[in-house]
């Protein structure tokens, strides 16, 4: 009897724990959402694990509305008031610990720092080198010019093939970003004009696989730790239970990142001192100034790992997003806006171009251009998911009541599929940013293509001007069409757990995943 009574009560406990508390009592039970999201963290694991959580998210805020509770603990926001809540300048929202995944060497970054306070500290020693006019104008600017006339050689080195884009855009943004961050000497590399090793740096980030791995490490991060770090006979056993083969994600443009950065921290004052690489270069200063363990003061591993953090957020960002413009423009659906395109470059003077390249400043303001490269990031942003944040107090939202601790988040792919906003918003169409003022006004208050805020990107205006320059160079001189056989097929990118592609084609071309 005694037996039956205990076991009630813990039935009794258990259901009120798992299913009245989290469904009628918790605070955040006042906010809209699926019974099952709201039970249980795991529901919304599941979609990650299909690689469908971006999309489902997007269907809950169809049924449920602006604020929609996609776990015990999580609510998912699609509105321009929630943007400034929790993103907006001089926010207190921090990032979770679902960026330490991003930590390179055991050390934390720009990407990964919760608190605003550690994060600021970081950001003004790199924030200048970043600055639009340094892109447009400075050492960066013929850098840039010098990686597009590269890019360019290799196309016409091809003659009239068909040319598989998807590569030789990531050797561009490879190579454009070591440069930028090693300089030439440490750590820039050489993909574009065929250096092997170099472009076997990109063979573990097209692995399909590790969308599985992303998934893995966010929800079971003791697991995949212990799998991963297993060595021997050991290793062996377990390898068919990893989600992708070793070397998984990263790992060898990591090791490229933390060579360089040993070898430019080995160098010489002078030699240093000359490289033209601003942001390793702010870093060491810093190094130098607050030596020892004085607050801010940074170890040879603190300036790797940042410098490994930009590295992996320059790459596929700027090459999926050229990708997708140019595969869009060379649809036959497209060839008015090609047309317009190139009506634009060629109605340059001459002098904006040498052999071919322009000049940044020329081609960054160019309307028509601007309005494509804003277009492709709308409709295929390339980080369209969540940026989740916490707080550790309080807040409302949209008249909710958010308890702090609570992740909270929006995401590009929701706010970029408003169809109040953006008519008929999966159609790619540069023309709707020359629409009536109003309108255009509401869209780029609705683009969020690099975030807002304290913590937007960083790399704007860098990647700004790559995009900008290849795009112009290309189409000053070549029309674009699809390679027989690709008619019907949209490419697709990986972006954490998910792939994406464009949702009004009937077949994805899986490379590049
Ligand atoms: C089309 C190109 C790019 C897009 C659309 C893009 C987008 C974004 C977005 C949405 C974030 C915020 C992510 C979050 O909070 O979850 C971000 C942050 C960041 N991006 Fe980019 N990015 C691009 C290119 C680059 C490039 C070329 C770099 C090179 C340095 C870069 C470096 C960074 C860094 C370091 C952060 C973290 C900034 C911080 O927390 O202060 N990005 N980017």
């Amino acid at each position: 009897m005694l037996a039956l009574l205990v076991f009630a009560a813990l039935l009794a406990g258990t259901i009120f724990r798992c299913i009245i508390k989290p469904l009628y009592i918790d605070r955040e039970s006042k906010i809209p959402g699926p019974i099952s999201f709201a039970l249980t963290k795991w529901r919304l694991a599941f979609e990650d694990w299909r690689g469908t959580r971006t999309r489902k998210i997007n269907s809950l805020h169809q049924q449920y509305g602006l604020v929609v509770r996609i776990g015990p603990t999580e609510v998912h926001c699609n509105s321009l008031s929630a943007l400034r809540t929790i993103y907006g300048a001089g926010s207190c929202f921090e990032r979770t610990t679902f960026y330490r995944m991003f930590d390179a060497y055991g050390k934390q970054n720009l990407f990964t720092f919760h608190s605003v306070k550690d994060h600021s500290q970081r950001k003004k020693l790199v924030v200048n080198a970043y600055s639009k006019s340094l892109m447009l104008r400075g050492p960066a600017a013929s850098m840039i010019q010098l990686r597009v006339s590269e890019y360019m050689a290799l196309i016409e080195s091809r003659g009239s093939q068909p040319h598989e884009i998807f590569s030789s855009l990531h050797y561009f943004s490879l190579d454009t970003i070591t440069h930028f961050l090693y300089g030439a000497k440490y750590g820039g590399t050489s993909a574009l004009t065929g250096h092997a090793a170099h472009r076997e740096l990109l063979n573990d980030i097209v692995d399909p696989a590790r969308r599985r791995l992303s998934s893995l490490v966010v929800h079971l991060a003791p697991v995949s730790r212990w799998l991963y770090s297993r060595t021997g006979l050991m290793e062996r056993l377990v390898s068919p239970l990893l989600p992708m083969q070793k070397p998984a994600t990263y790992t060898g443009i990591r090791n490229h990142a933390l060579q360089a950065s040993q070898r430019f921290q080995a160098a010489g004052d002078g030699d240093r001192a000359s490289t033209e690489s601003p942001i390793i270069n702010q870093l060491w200063k810093s190094h130098e100034s607050i030596k020892g363990s004085g607050a801010g003061a940074l170890d040879a591993l603190d300036i790797a790992s940042e410098c490994a953090d930009h590295l992996l957020a320059g790459i596929d960002t700027t090459s999926d997003t050229l990708m997708f413009l140019i595969w869009a423009f060379s649809r036959p659906q497209h060839s008015q806006s090609q047309q317009r395109l190139i009506e634009e470059l060629r109605a340059l003077p001459e002098d904006v171009f040498q052999d071919g390249v322009p000049r940044l400043e020329a081609v960054d303001a160019l309307p028509y251009l601007n309005a494509v490269i804003r277009e492709t990031l709308r409709t295929y942003a390339p980080l369209p998911a969540t940026e989740p944040r916490s707080l550790s107090a309080d807040c409302v939202i949209e008249g909710y009541t958010i308890p702090a601790g609570t992740v909270v988040g929006v995401s590009p792919y929701s706010l970029h599929r408003n169809a109040e906003v953006f008519k008929s918003p999966l159609t790619f169409d540069p023309e709707r940013w020359f629409g009536p003022a109003e309108q255009v006004a509401a869209m780029n208050r609705w683009f969020w293509a690099f975030s807002s805020g304290g913590r937007m990107c960083i790399g704007l205006h860098l990647a700004m001007a790559e995009m900008t320059a290849l795009v112009a160079a290309i189409y000053r001189k070549y029309e674009t069409s699809i390679a027989p056989g690709f008619e019907d097929k949209s490419p697709a990118i990986t972006s954490r757990f998910e792939l994406f592609y464009d949702e009004t084609v009937s077949q994805i071309e899986n490379i590049g995943v």
